[in-house]
């Protein structure tokens, strides 16, 4: 789409936080200030002091990482009134879903996605929703195709009441949302029914969980499927055959589940992305596609609009490979106890990446355009202006793409920016889609390495859009108001700190992979304050050792009655202010509450040294060749309010027997003991060198504040308490620290 408009479709607004700089920058001088105590000043060849001198230098790479990566944030603002004028001329647009366990993922909520999807204010005829289900479930299968009956009154309903929130059960969920009930019986009259025929969609499906369904007629495919084992089954559950945008239509809706067979690798959601990128390659092959988790659900009708207007400007169409919009939830806990909001992270952070070559992609809620999917070059872009023919022979095509003709030339038009009309019904190309979906099709072609998303790491998305950066394009973010979309976070500690693990697993197999940034630097297209922006996110696992090792310095100090502070404070003093004036102010200025910060400053501590140490150790294993890691799937909630019957527990942290409590325990424990022994005066008396000051007990005292649901948890019952084996375990491995801490002592 060539663009005549020569007035931009997006701004680009720098920001400029000046309090934040000079306290970064004051920390950071104090930082160097004690780096060069220690090496001048101190005793550095004393144990404690050499494993704080590591540790220190440890957090100073860190923190010039974290200030490099928030100097100058930026952010777009979008003028869709410009883009409405080319609203003829508006490109097609596939929109991708992923869901993967029917147990994990309740079908009602992939289907609260996908009718919000079907309702977007964009033209019908241009639209295709295609729903990827890894569980091959017939429920998941059976509910999109009642959800598809359900959407033919639901879309005409948002759009004649210009409805702001199109996922019904969140729309229904607030009654106060009607507000014009009085001024309007007719809108009040269609949304009782409205709430009525949601409310009857909702139990067939609910109901259908209990009852199993009969797999017969067209649920009869499903009758042999195993989850890991059976065939592919597409669905065309709904084609728009009307070439006009009607009001009341309802765009191509298509169901896929890939084939799976036990020994073949199938990569996670990373296939699964594959897949749908082929398959409606062949049945629609839109030039932008949006991709979304199947618990994210549209919350701003017009995003697609807000996100073409960056994709679409006349620079963003040369430079910008995709716009990610930011992710948020739904019914967060009050201050966010479990710190899973993750609200800060994505406004500084995200905001720092926009200020950089770009905002990293984050697996949902991105609009990318499917030529940079299908591995082009930002250099490369005069192909598609037709300067260049596309000069790859049909041969090269086919070991790049795969040997599907019809997929081929679907892709060299991608990649030539041709917009492509489908000739056909959408049905004549099921048998081509088989052929894409199967498992050996990638086998000796480029997906997962050069095209589509990247096999290698259970963070594809940011793997992914790593390699995209490498290409040399830019994304941006693009946030308007209201929220693009919202999701659902996980319900409590555990879910949260599987999910961390995962990430951290997946971002340190990329830090240790070939895609190192670093090396993308060097030898490819990616700037070097992005390269260090993609270091500093990759460290997240390996953060976890240097964090751990300090937070025994304090213990092991009491416990043998050295010391690794120095006798005044104040370096490690006005540290410890500065920083806490760094994150607070953040936290105040998005408008958060004093205890939201106190809690997510509890929770870093905790996920690093348990969620993100165990990520680590799981990329350890699979370099020793011991095992892989997998992708463990977040549980979906509708709401936070029907967990635990009450809000009242909600905050609570969780606990079960699974490993990944036991350091934490552990280093409660260890304070613990610490603690004690100074209060009773246990210490051991030593001959040489300067015993523990207060400065290790207050250190010390901070950390059993961290874990203070830890403590909670030794004294709580049910699945609020700790159970007695991880207990057992942890007071092993504290005598075993104590023990060590014996070993070393010189008297
Ligand atoms: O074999 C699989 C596994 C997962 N998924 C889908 O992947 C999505 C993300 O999974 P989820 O369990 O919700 O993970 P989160 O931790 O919430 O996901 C974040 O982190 C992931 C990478 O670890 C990204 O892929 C996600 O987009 C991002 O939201 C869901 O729609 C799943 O259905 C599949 O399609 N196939
Ligand atoms: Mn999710």
């Amino acid at each position: 789409m060539t663009n005549q408009n020569p007035l931009p479709l997006y701004d680009k607004i720098l920001v400029k936080y000046t309090f934040s700089r000079v306290v970064d920058s004051i920390t950071l001088l104090f930082l160097i200030l004690l780096l060069g105590y220690r090496i001048s000043y101190s005793n550095i060849y004393t144990f404690p002091c050499f494993v704080a001198l590591f540790c220190e230098s440890w957090f100073t790479f860190t923190w010039i990482l974290t200030m490099n990566l928030k100097w100058n944030p930026a952010y777009t603002i979008t003028h869709l009134d410009r883009l409405l004028l080319r609203e003829d001329e508006l490109p097609p647009l596939d929109l991708f879903v992923t869901t993967a366990d029917p147990v994990l993922e309740p079908p009602i909520i992939t289907v609260n996605t996908v009718l919000s999807l079907l309702a977007l204010d964009y033209p019908v005829n241009k639209l295709a929703c295609y729903v990827s289900d890894d569980g091959c479930s017939p429920l998941t299968f059976y509910a999109i195709v009642e959800a598809s009956k359900f959407a033919k009154v639901w879309v005409p309903f948002c759009k004649k009441y210009n409805v702001q929130i199109r996922a019904p059960f969140r729309y229904f969920s607030d009654e106060n949302l009607v507000s014009n009930r009085e001024e309007s019986p007719e809108f009040y009259q269609d949304w009782l029914r409205m709430k009525e025929e949601y409310g009857k969609l909702k139990n067939k499906i609910e109901n259908t969980e209990q009852n199993s369904l009969p797999l017969i007629g067209e649920f009869a495919i499903f009758s042999n499927a195993k989850q890991r084992n059976h065939s592919t089954i597409i669905k065309v559950i709904w084609e728009n055959k009307s070439k006009e945008n009607h009001l009341d239509g309802l765009p191509h809706l298509i169901y896929i589940s890939r084939e799976k067979k036990p020994q073949h690798p199938h990569h996670y959601k990373a296939g699964a992305m594959n897949v749908l990128t082929r398959v409606s390659g062949l049945m629609t092959n839109a030039p932008f596609i949006l991709n979304l988790d199947c618990d994210m659900h549209v919350n701003n009708p017009k995003i697609a609009l807000h996100a073409l207007c960056v994709l679409l400007d006349s620079k963003g169409e040369k430079e910008v490979a995709f716009a990610q919009c930011p992710q948020q939830f739904y019914d967060g806990l009050k201050d966010d106890p479990f710190g899973n909001q993750l609200t800060t992270l994505f406004l500084y952070i995200g905001g720092g990446f926009g200020g950089l070559q770009g905002m990293i992609y984050v697996g949902t809620n991105c609009f990318h355009r499917r030529k940079v999917i299908y591995g082009l070059y930002a250099a490369d872009q005069d192909i598609q202006n037709g300067k260049k023919g596309w000069n790859e022979s049909v041969l090269e095509m086919e070991m790049v793409f795969g040997t599907s003709k019809r997929f081929v030339e679907s892709a060299s038009q991608a990649l030539e920016g041709k917009i492509f009309a489908p000739k056909d019904n959408l049905c004549n190309y099921l048998e081509a889609a088989k052929k894409v979906s199967s498992c050996g099709y990638e086998d000796n072609t480029a997906w997962g390495k050069k095209v589509g998303w990247i096999y290698g790491s259970t963070s594809e998305d940011i793997l992914t859009g790593l390699d995209i950066h490498t290409r040399g394009w830019r994304s941006e973010i693009c946030s308007p108001d209201p929220i693009a979309f919202r999701g659902c976070s996980p319900q409590d500690n555990i879910v949260t700190l599987i999910q961390q693990k995962r990430w951290a697993s997946g971002l340190t197999d990329i830090l240790l992979s070939k895609h190192n940034p670093i090396l993308g630097f060097l030898c490819g297209k990616l700037q070097f304050r992005e390269a260090l922006g993609y270091v500093w996110l990759l460290c997240w696992g390996l953060r976890s050792v240097p964090e751990i090792c300090y937070a025994a310095l304090p213990a092991y100090c009491i416990l043998t009655n050295s010391s690794f502070l120095p006798e005044k404070l104040w370096i490690h003093g006005a540290l410890f202010v500065t920083y806490n004036i760094s994150t607070l102010s953040e936290s105040l200025r998005t408008g958060l509450s004093i205890r939201t910060w106190w809690n997510t400053q509890k929770m870093m501590r905790i996920t690093t040294m348990s969620g993100w140490f165990f990520g680590f150790l799981a990329i350890l294993l699979k370099k020793l060749r011991i095992s892989e890691p997998i992708f463990e799937i977040t549980k979906k909630e509708q709401s936070s309010t029907s967990f635990d019957g009450t809000n009242q527990n909600s905050g609570r942290f969780s606990f079960n027997e699974s490993p990944i409590f036991l350091p934490s325990t552990t280093i409660l424990f260890v304070q613990l003991i610490a603690l004690g022994t100074c209060l009773f005066g246990w210490a051991q008396h030593v001959r040489s060198g300067l015993g523990y000051g207060l400065g290790e007990v207050l250190c010390s005292a901070y950390l059993v504040a961290c874990y203070w649901p830890f403590l909670k948890g030794l004294f709580g019952t049910g699945k609020h308490g700790i159970p007695l084996s991880t207990i057992i375990k942890s007071t092993m491995l504290t005598f075993l620290f104590v023990h060590f801490c014996k070993l070393t002592i010189i008297v």
